[in-house]
């Protein structure tokens, strides 16, 4: 193409100077909150000890309100809404945009939220493999009026450093598990409590065992796209969420304030060590 419009991030080959602004990118860090990504950005601003508090962090995508983006030294945060079409528009995005700025040597990694199955709220889920609705590991992508099945493997040794880099993490349990990708946040995760429900107490509960028995330890709404679309396009990608409940108890999350804020910060927290240990930060910082 003569040029490209990457329309939804309000940037474009003709319009940006797309190498000089994120040629050195070398992680994308990325989740569904525009807040919870520029507080990330402001975090690892400080972390990386970069000049002046961060405070002031330019969100790049400011000319459209679909997606924000920040950079802080070689570290991107984008948002991406909720679900597997809103994040799967931004990663076309923001994979061409890499290509167009010949970053190289790209780890992306899913900072998110979840729903835990038999697992302490506040845990900290390593994804090892993305699956859909059937404990599946793929994801479907209707293309003209083709079904197409990609894999949704991700890449193990990474989803293992970051496994390591978590024990040096006091009070945040954190494991590695299957994580199911679902369509919708009620009916589709089997909650009882959205405007529709379909289904019994008791079906939502044999599903949901049935689930933690093929290895899925917490359910979201983006990882098979994120792990299918990466995996294609060469990226080293992971997803690691943090569990706002255990499905098993309960449908309604009911925490304070406070204690989300903190629950956010605990892949982050993860995030930023592997990041610093990556750089050689680690020990010049502590
Ligand atoms: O916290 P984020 O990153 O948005 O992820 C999870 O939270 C949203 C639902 O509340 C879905 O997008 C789900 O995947
Ligand atoms: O239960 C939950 C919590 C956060 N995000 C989800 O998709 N499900």
């Amino acid at each position: 193409m003569d040029e490209d419009i990457l329309y939804h991030l309000d940037l474009g080959t003709k319009t940006h100077n797309l190498p000089a602004m994120f040629g050195d990118v070398k992680f994308v860090c990325v989740g569904g909150s525009p807040n919870r990504m520029k507080a990330f950005a402001q975090f690892m601003h400080k972390e990386l000890r970069l000049e002046g508090d961060g405070e002031d962090i330019e969100d790049i995508c400011a000319g459209t309100d679909r997606y924000c983006m920040f950079k802080t030294g070689p570290v991107l945060s984008v948002s991406h809404g909720m679900g597997i079409p809103s994040i799967s528009i931004m990663l076309h995005e923001l994979i061409k945009l890499l290509h167009h700025a010949h970053c190289c040597d790209v780890t992306i990694i899913r900072i998110g939220t979840s729903g835990g199955i038999g697992i302490a709220p506040g845990s900290v889920v390593i994804t090892d493999t993305a699956v859909d609705s059937f404990f599946k590991p793929r994801f479907e992508q209707v293309i003209l009026d083709n079904v197409v099945t990609r894999s949704t493997e991700l890449d193990k040794e990474l989803a293992n450093d970051l496994f390591n880099c978590s024990r040096e993490i006091p009070n945040v349990p954190t494991l590695i598990g299957h994580t199911m990708c679902t369509y919708d946040f009620y009916e589709g995760q089997g909650r009882l409590d959205g405007a529709l429900c379909s289904f019994s107490r008791e079906k939502k509960l044999d599903y949901l065992k049935r689930a933690y028995r093929a290895g899925v330890r917490n359910i979201e709404m983006e990882s098979t796209v994120f792990a299918a679309m990466c995996g294609l396009c060469g990226l080293r990608a992971a997803v690691v969420c943090v569990t706002l409940l255990d499905r098993l108890e309960s449908d309604q999350i009911n925490l304070s304030h406070d204690v989300l804020v903190e629950y956010q910060q605990r892949p982050q927290l993860l995030i930023s060590n592997f990041i610093k240990k990556q750089l050689g930060l680690c020990d010049q910082m502590s």
